[in-house]
């Protein structure tokens, strides 16, 4: 089988006495859509944050195409190619969709007497615009800082940074959360692109129609473990609950690793 893009094995973290993942595995492989569910509190965040750089184990191992990396930050899992639209956007609210869109990556022309160190806003502007409006996330002005967009449009932005960076994975904490039917459409539809175009996607949701709509696999966390991973196409949602839940008994489509 080829190397995973990501495996962790064993991952614990403890927020002083709260254990949010006590062992827990995960797998993601190249150019797949894998829905990490589980219910409130089972450590989805927590291990999307950890395998993104936001956060450090306290032990486990994580394995990039087969090497160990310890991310330090966020920045350094961006290095990898691996971004995150955090449940709570972490979008900067002062500042305007492009620059929220450039943070750290912000376009340069030739200044004065040919020196490059301008800031590039209108290719900024229009970039930031363009990928907003694959999203069907229409921005009315690009000039207002974040705060005063609606949440719909502010998780377009985020999303729209995201999948645009990404080279190898990108995490969504629930993309969805914040939008109406048809924009959680083009989010889904944004996401088999991504994975078309052959970076990986994992999905944090708990609507369970939007993970059967969209995954390849899904892995199932309950208390800070993986108790269940299953084919998408060989699942019903009312395994998925079961297995979110403890109803039904730990199943793995892969047998142990
Ligand atoms: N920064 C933190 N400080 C203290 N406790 C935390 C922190 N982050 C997470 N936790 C706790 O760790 C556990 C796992 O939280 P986490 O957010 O990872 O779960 P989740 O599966 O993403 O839940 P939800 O679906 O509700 O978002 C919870 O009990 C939560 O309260």
């Amino acid at each position: 089988m080829a190397v995973p893009l990501i495996a962790a094995r064993g991952i614990m973290k403890s927020y002083g006495h709260v254990e949010a993942l006590r062992g827990a595995d995960f797998t993601l492989r190249p150019g797949e859509v894998v829905a990490l569910i589980g219910d409130n509190g089972a450590g989805k965040s927590t291990l999307a944050k950890i395998l993104s750089g936001v956060e450090r184990p306290d032990a486990g191992t994580v394995e990039v195409d087969g090497e160990p990396v310890a991310f330090g930050s966020a920045e350094e899992a961006r290095g990898a190619g691996i971004e995150t639209v955090y449940q709570d956007l972490a979008l900067c609210a002062d500042l305007s969709p492009a620059a929220n869109f450039f943070l750290g990556r912000e376009l340069l022309r030739p200044g004065l007497l040919g020196l490059l160190g301008v800031l590039d806003n209108a290719a900024m502007r229009r970039a930031t615009r363009e990928a907003c409006e694959r999203l069907g996330v229409r921005l009315a002005s690009q000039t207002v800082p974040v705060s005063a967009l609606s949440g719909g449009q502010r998780q377009g932005v985020a999303v729209a940074r995201a999948v645009t960076w990404a080279r190898r994975a990108v995490f969504m904490d629930e993309p969805t959360a914040a939008l109406g039917v048809v924009q959680t459409q083009r989010v889904l539809d944004l996401i088999r692109g991504v994975r078309d175009s052959g970076v990986s996607v994992v999905l944090i949701s708990h609507n369970m129609q939007d993970v059967m709509a969209v995954s390849d696999r899904v892995e199932v966390l309950r208390l800070g473990r993986r108790v269940a991973r299953f084919e998408t196409a060989r699942v019903s949602m009312e395994e998925l609950v079961g297995a979110m839940t403890g109803a039904l008994e730990a199943r793995d489509s892969e047998g142990t690793e």
